[in-house]
């Protein structure tokens, strides 16, 4: 096993990406250390028609450094060591690291400006061409009510759709199954070496996860044969969580427009053009997505968005929902003013709102001597617009974290910018292909 301390490194080598049988190799290293290879594995995988063999390469040197910031991350050395990268190649890579890295770095005390910096000049490839790829979407699937959301609007255009997940979450297959739609797993393993220097003390923290698994399904589209994949990132993914010495800290930067627009405009460049990278939900707040998730009861005893239950190696909780976590002080808040009591509490199994203990984790979500949480939950004005909803409805009222609220809260707040209903119109700044925007019509 390794013996190396990747916080004393000098270099991160990008050693090789390849790809046989299904199966695509990942590999890195510390300076002339043990080799990490990560390998995702694609089932089924059909032969590679020869007019796609150009996208498959450049998708899969994509893939390559983008999920090397799993690696990067242990021991952010000073030097990136990689073939040199032609400008819009090197502006991704340097844009993930810096942004996608921001929250690891700020919770670590790490700066990356300066250090991040993917070597240039390599050539820029001629215009990657139209593929004539079929007419089909992949809708990834996280196991929680945004994809369900997304998989739901797709179904009601009648569009060619697979469901596609990625990892090996029982609670993702099972909210796979009851889209009824085709479906598609792939596997993703990370190299083992990775976990021992965790545990030996490696730097660790959040990586942009969202943009991983854009670059395997980017891949995925050009081998099993799509036109489109269709995230279900929300509007409010892109606001940032906290600011730090000028520097915006978001933990959802991957899930956000700003990467979103990056990544299709380099899958249209450099793999095909006939390939649209979006996501289907991101004209809309979550709170506007909540309210579509409320009219879909089939997956209430299904989903998930406690993020605890996708840990590959940690402890999961007991419940799907573990009620402890902001993803369920969020969720639960957010889909409160769109649900009947009852049937919310039944989803949870208890009542979150009438918890003293957890009036902390709700403080974080209304920016009410806190910052927002490091989670994926929405913008604090939603939260506190979702609050001030139920403050006004007897059901709740006199629940204590909403009493509390009424009482403590309210008060200090401008009334006028507490209306849930701005929160239901949809922005017009989205990356939608013109074939998929009439389903945004089944969302809003
Ligand atoms: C499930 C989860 O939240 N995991 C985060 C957690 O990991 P933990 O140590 O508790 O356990 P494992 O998930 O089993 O991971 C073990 C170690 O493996 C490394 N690792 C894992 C996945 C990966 O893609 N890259 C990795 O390097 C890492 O060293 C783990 O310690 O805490 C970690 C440290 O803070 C986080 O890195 C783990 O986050 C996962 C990458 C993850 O999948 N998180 C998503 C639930 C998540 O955060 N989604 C965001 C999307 C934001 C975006 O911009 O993409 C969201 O929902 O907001
Ligand atoms: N394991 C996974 N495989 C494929 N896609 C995933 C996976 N995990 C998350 N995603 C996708 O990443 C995007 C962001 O995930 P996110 O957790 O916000 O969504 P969600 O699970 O659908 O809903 P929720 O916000 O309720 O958790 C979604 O499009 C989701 O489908």
């Amino acid at each position: 096993m390794t013996n190396i301390n990747p916080r004393l490194t000098q270099s991160f080598r990008f050693l090789r990406a390849t790809y046989a049988d299904g199966v695509a190799e990942l590999a890195y290293a510390f300076d002339q250390g043990e080799e990490m290879v990560e390998r995702i594995r694609f089932p089924d995988a059909p032969a590679l028609p020869a007019e796609r063999q150009h996208a498959f390469d450049a998708a899969l040197r994509l893939l390559h450094l983008v999920a090397g910031v799993s690696y990067y991350k242990a021991g952010v050395p000073p030097k990136i060591e990689v073939e040199p990268l032609d400008e819009a190649t090197a502006d991704l890579a340097d844009a993930l690291y810096l942004h996608g890295l921001a929250e690891f770095a700020y919770r670590n005390g790490l700066d990356l400006r300066g250090r991040v910096a993917f070597p240039r000049g390599g050539a820029t490839p001629v215009a990657a061409p139209v593929l004539d790829l079929p007419k089909r979407t992949l809708v990834p699937i996280g196991g929680g009510k945004d994809s369900l959301v997304a998989v739901e609007a797709i179904k009601s255009i009648g569009g060619a759709a697979t469901a596609v997940w990625i990892g090996n979450s029982p609670l993702i297959a099972a909210c796979a199954e009851r889209t009824g739609l085709p479906t598609l797993n792939i596997q993703r393993e990370l190299s083992p070496v990775l976990f021992e220097l965790n545990r030996l003390g490696a730097w660790n923290g959040h990586i942009p996860v969202t943009a991983v698994n854009s670059a395997i399904l980017a891949l995925a589209a050009i081998l099993y044969g799509y036109d489109s994949i269709a995230f279900a990132n929300e509007r409010s993914a892109s606001a940032a969580t906290l600011e730090y010495e000028g520097q915006q800290v978001n933990h959802q930067w991957s899930k956000g427009f700003a990467f979103e627009a990056m990544l299709s405009d380099w899958l249209h460049t450099h793999v095909a053009a006939d390939l649209d990278y979006c996501s289907l939900l991101r004209p809309y707040s979550e709170l506007a997505i909540t309210r579509a998730f409320a009219r879909l009861t089939p997956y209430f005893d299904a989903f998930s968005s406690c993020n605890r239950n996708f840990r590959i190696l940690g402890p999961k909780p007991a419940d799907r929902w573990c009620g402890q976590c902001p993803k369920c002080h969020f969720v639960f808040l957010a889909l409160a003013p769109f649900l009947p009591k009852p049937r919310l509490l039944s989803i949870f199994g208890r009542n979150l709102l009438d918890d003293e203990t957890q009036a902390a984790g709700f403080d974080a979500l209304l920016e009410y001597q806190d910052h927002k949480p490091f989670e994926c939950v929405g913008e604090g004005a939603e939260a506190r617009a979702a609050m001030y909803a139920l403050s006004q409805r007897p059901e709740w009222q006199e629940d204590a974290l909403v009493a509390r609220f009424i009482r403590e809260i309210l008060p200090q707040l401008d009334h006028s910018q507490l209306a849930i209903e701005p929160w239901m119109l949809p922005s017009d700044e989205h990356r939608v292909p013109a074939r998929l925007q009439p389903a945004l019509q089944a969302i809003g």
